[in-house]
């Protein structure tokens, strides 16, 4: 690997010493080279070149975060067969952290950043994390029963959202140990579920799932102003599995879905790097994003919108893997993804009437499921209203949630600039207590002055202290002084009682934490 040129050169292996059958019925066995937009190497500490955990970080992880911050989703997968380092380069160790630990530190770290800069944009995190075995969905955020059968999750579509996991568990983090402790419970879960269905890990995809949403309020323009952006990190399971399973297709004929992800992402990247389908403009119907769960649920990562990057990870063992790794991230690289920001502007009002139609929605579906229920004839159809009706709450009680946001950095702003009117009213009573005389000078005769001022910083000047002279007017002034102080004192008084009014009136609006925060469900029956 050249770490200037970026050039990773792939050694053509000695076809004698070599028993693969592969290799010795090929004809060409030559060197191979692919130039990436980065390439690290991380065989030998001691090399100059040595790639640390913190390099990764700094050329990629860094300048994902920064898309996030701006609105873009983002995705970061790493593929490569057992062993080649992609849970070291996604997961790390506890000395040597890897990119997901990395980004959410720093997730963290420029959160509290801003909010120290600027308090009138609130900041929601939310994590989610699952893994795809075999074709099913587990959550890795609930814990496993060991005496239960494990709870695998149905895959729905939202005209909006695309395909989503259904009750995936989402948690809001609020800082970095929160969203650490999630992490390790959730790896912790893969692992104890692992052992119990005779399963590694490697056979296994984690898909770990940050979702930003920052929201800022123009209390100008009472507009608020969101942008979320998803940040999807994935550790994919071993790459050779897939790839005897395509040699043989010997799984595939016993019909076993062991790895099927995998072998359709392969298919996935194929078709949406090929250039023919591309220039035909065809590339929607056949990319086959729908052959597999995995594709499936990052069909927006990998060819819709979303900034993506691949790490090829490659470890020096068979040739054969090797190359096609090599070829895989080629391929991948090769893909253009169509990226936009998801920002929304909303004014009070407007996020309003979204919520009281919400609600209205939400009365109904609640009548007809209840409905439906009494009725019992149609039970499909009860549940897929109930379903409805549960995201709808869901939805309703996040924007409510949002909404209260927006309103605690009100309150924070308002309580700023009453401290600091409070200070001004301060200094300026204490002025009034203690006024400061003014001060003229008599007028002196021309030479005088001069000499004054060419000793101005005299000693022996300053020690009698009373070269001052009070003019006659110094009561007129003074007077007049005082009376603009006190029209002013008069002013602060009354801009303070409109801003107590004004917090008073945002604070029993917005923080009702009873009224906005209970569930709708629990306040009138179902
Ligand atoms: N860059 C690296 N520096 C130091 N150690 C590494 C590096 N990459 C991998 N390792 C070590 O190599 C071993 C295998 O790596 P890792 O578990 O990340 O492989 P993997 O590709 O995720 O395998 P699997 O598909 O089985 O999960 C681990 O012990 C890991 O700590």
């Amino acid at each position: 690997m050249d770490p200037i040129t970026q050039l990773t050169t792939l050694r053509a292996p000695d076809q004698d010493t070599f028993d693969s059958p592969i290799l010795k019925s090929r004809k060409v066995i030559e060197d191979k080279k692919f130039t990436f937009d980065n390439s690290f190497w991380s065989h030998n500490i001691k090399d100059p070149h040595y790639a640390h955990q913190e390099d990764v970080y700094n050329s990629l992880g860094e300048e994902f975060l920064d898309h996030n911050f701006e609105g873009y989703h983002t995705c970061i997968f790493a593929y490569g067969q057992t062993g080649s380092g992609k849970s070291y380069t996604m997961m790390g160790t506890p000395d040597q952290p890897g990119l997901i630990p990395r980004t959410c530190e720093d997730l963290f770290e420029r959160i509290e950043a801003a909010h120290n800069e600027n308090s009138n944009i609130a900041y929601n995190v939310r994590v989610s994390y699952f893994e795809v075995y075999n074709e099913h969905v587990r959550d890795l955020l609930v814990p496993v029963n060991p005496n239960a059968p494990p709870h695998y999750l149905k895959i729905r579509e939202s005209p909006t959202e695309g395909p989503y996991v259904k009750d995936l568990t989402e948690v809001p983090v609020r800082s970095i140990n929160e969203i650490l402790r999630y992490m390790k419970n959730g790896d912790q879960s893969r692992t104890t579920a692992s052992t119990k269905m005779n399963d590694t890990s490697s056979r296994s995809h984690a898909v770990f799932t940050i979702m930003l949403k920052q929201i800022h309020h123009d209390m100008e323009t009472d507009e608020t102003t969101e942008r979320s952006s998803r940040i999807r990190l994935v550790d994919l399971a071993g790459s050779e599995r897939a790839k005897s399973t395509e040699a043989t297709g010997a799984r595939l004929r016993e019909g076993s879905n062991i790895n099927k992800s995998l072998t359709t992402l392969g298919r996935v990247i194929a078709a949406l790097a090929d250039p023919k389908a591309l220039r035909s403009g065809k590339r929607k119907d056949i990319v086959p994003y729908r052959d597999s769960i995995l594709t499936w649920l990052l069909k927006d990562s990998l060819g819709g919108n979303s900034k993506t990057a691949m790490i090829a990870c490659i470890a020096p063992s068979d040739y054969d893997e090797t190359l096609s790794t090599l070829r895989y991230a080629d391929q991948a690289k090769r893909i253009r993804t169509r990226a936009v920001v998801n920002q929304d502007h909303i004014s009070t009002a407007e996020r309003d009437a979204q919520i009281a139609a919400m609600a209205e929605e939400i009365r109904k579906l609640q009548l007809s499921v209840s409905d439906s229920r009494q009725r019992e004839k149609n039970a499909k159809e009860a549940e897929e209203r109930l379903e409805e009706y549960q995201t709808r709450v869901t939805t309703m009680q996040r924007m409510m949630e949002e909404r209260s946001m927006v309103a605690e950095s009100k309150i924070k702003k308002l309580q700023t600039e009453n401290e600091a009117l409070k200070l001004h009213l301060k200094l300026a009573i204490e002025s009034l207590k203690n006024p400061i005389p003014a001060v003229s000078i008599k007028p002196q005769p021309a030479g005088e002055a001069e000499r004054e001022n060419l000793d101005e910083f005299s000693d022996e000047d300053d020690e009698d202290g009373d070269d001052h002279y009070y003019d006659d007017g110094y009561d007129t002034e003074s007077t007049a002084g005082v009376d603009d102080l006190q029209e002013e004192m008069h002013r602060y008084l009354q801009d303070m009682g409109n801003l107590r009014k004004l917090i008073g009136g945002d604070l029993s609006r917005f923080k009702n934490e009873e009224s906005v925060r209970m569930p709708l469900g629990v306040r009138e029956n179902v």
